[in-house]
């Protein structure tokens, strides 16, 4: 029964039911989600899941995984994967997720988290609650028959089938083997494995894993499956240790017998594909969009890990409505970024320096949207001190 004066609240689930409950939760809030064939402990990270109520009823859920992220430079961070966030369509519009939320971060903050990041489904849901855009990516199309590798272009790895059995282990070791250090990636916990492997299995019953490398010594991996028309396939995930093991993949790819088309679901904007082939004109973007929305968590830690680049200074102030300890003011030079008591040269919420954190988005492009004030002569400066050599990726959904 509908109770206008309730109070939204949130707490950590902790029993196999109330973790089931919550999966169902949002399996019904995320509208046409098949239901979980394992139980909802198989992927829910001990302690991660919180519970939304409304009335003493659960209503909504969010979730994360314990991860590390890579920040410009190198560095890697404790990081929350956000995930799972849903609040039933009979109990939405209330304040249950921001209730998620807020509990969601508090919780990290004591857990020592510096940065949580999550893939949105929609765009205008996350930007109150502090996360930003910080990375997106390219969903393209290549057109298999005419996507010629340049004779320069390495890739003479083997590739070869995983059989079922391995094929997950593969995955997961030689990920883990990569380990992979470009801006913006992740490393990836038990339960998102776990998680993965069965929604595959769930839904792609046909795809397929393929390796490069010697045996043992895997240097990459391609995991695909056969999109909805025949001659199509859908790229769904793509690690190589380096440019040669990524050239026998694709190499690979565009070799298919009957394969027209490689559908690619995520590519760094900078990926190098284009320029890798004789004629870069088979490959078509069919979208770019978000992927990686980053909260700040602590801000003065997460400030202090990431390299700068520049000769210039700059001091940005920001502002944290819901967490007080992130908002002030930091001097930033190639030297480093340390908090301060000087006056903000430019000014941002948590969600904009969220954005230009990684590198992703710009200065320049915040000042253009109205999102930072004060001093804008020195937006140049600003966009210098923070600007990466690659464009932030992840590569990882979840
Ligand atoms: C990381 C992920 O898991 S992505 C998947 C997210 N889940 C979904 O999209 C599933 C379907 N949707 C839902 O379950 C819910 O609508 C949610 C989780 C998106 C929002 O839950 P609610 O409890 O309705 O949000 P809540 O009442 O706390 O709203 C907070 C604010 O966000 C706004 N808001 C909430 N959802 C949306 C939306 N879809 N689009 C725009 N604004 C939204 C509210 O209007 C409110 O605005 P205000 O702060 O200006 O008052």
């Amino acid at each position: 029964m509908r109770s206008d004066a309730a109070t939204p609240s949130a707490r950590i689930l902790e029993t196999p039911e109330e973790l089931e409950a919550a999966f169902d939760v949002f399996r019904i809030a995320l509208v046409g989600l098949p239901p979980l064939p394992a139980p909802a402990t198989e992927i829910s990270e001990p302690g991660r899941t919180f519970g939304g109520y409304l009335d003493g009823e659960l209503v909504g859920t969010a979730a994360s995984y314990t991860t590390h992220v890579v920040v410009p430079g190198g560095a890697r961070l404790p990081h929350a994967a956000v995930t799972r966030v849903g609040v039933l369509p009979t109990h939405t519009r209330r304040g249950v997720a921001r209730a998620l939320m807020n509990a969601q971060l508090t919780d990290a903050r004591e857990r020592g988290v510096v940065i949580a990041t999550l893939r949105a489904a929609e765009g205008g849901i996350y930007e109150r609650y502090g996360y930003g855009v910080a990375g997106r990516i390219e969903l393209a199309s290549v057109a298999a028959r005419r996507a010629v590798l340049r004779p320069g272009v390495g890739g003479g790895a083997a590739v070869r089938l995983a059989r079922p059995a391995e094929a997950w282990p593969l995955q997961r070791a030689v990920y883990e083997r990569i380990d992979p250090s470009w801006t913006g990636a992740i490393s990836r916990s038990d339960e998102w494995w776990a998680g993965r492997r069965l929604r595959v299995l769930d839904q792609k019953q046909q795809y397929v894993v393929a390796v490069c490398g010697p045996p043992g010594a895997e240097t990459g991996y391609v995991r695909y499956h056969p999109a909805g028309d025949e001659e199509s396939i859908h790229v769904d995930d793509l690690v190589a240790a380096d440019d040669d093991a990524r050239a026998a993949l694709l190499r690979y790819l565009f070799s298919i017998d009957l394969v027209e088309t490689v559908k690619f679901d995520a590519l760094a904007l900078d990926d190098p594909l284009r320029v890798m082939l004789v004629d870069e004109r088979p490959v078509r973007t069919d979208s770019i969009e978000d992927e990686i929305w980053l909260r700040l968590v602590d801000v003065p830690a997460a400030l202090a890990a990431r390299t700068y680049r520049g000769s210039g200074a700059v001091v940005v102030g920001v502002v944290d409505g819901v967490v007080a300890p992130n908002a002030g003011s930091y001097w930033i030079s190639a030297s480093g970024a340390k908090p301060t008591t000087a006056e903000p040269h430019l000014v941002v919420d948590v969600a904009a320096l969220g954005a230009v954190y990684l590198g992703g988005t710009t200065w320049r492009q915040l000042a253009a949207a109205g999102r930072v004030t004060g001093d804008l002569s020195l937006v140049p400066a600003a966009d210098e001190l923070f600007a990466t050599s690659s464009a932030p990726f992840c590569g990882t959904f979840f």
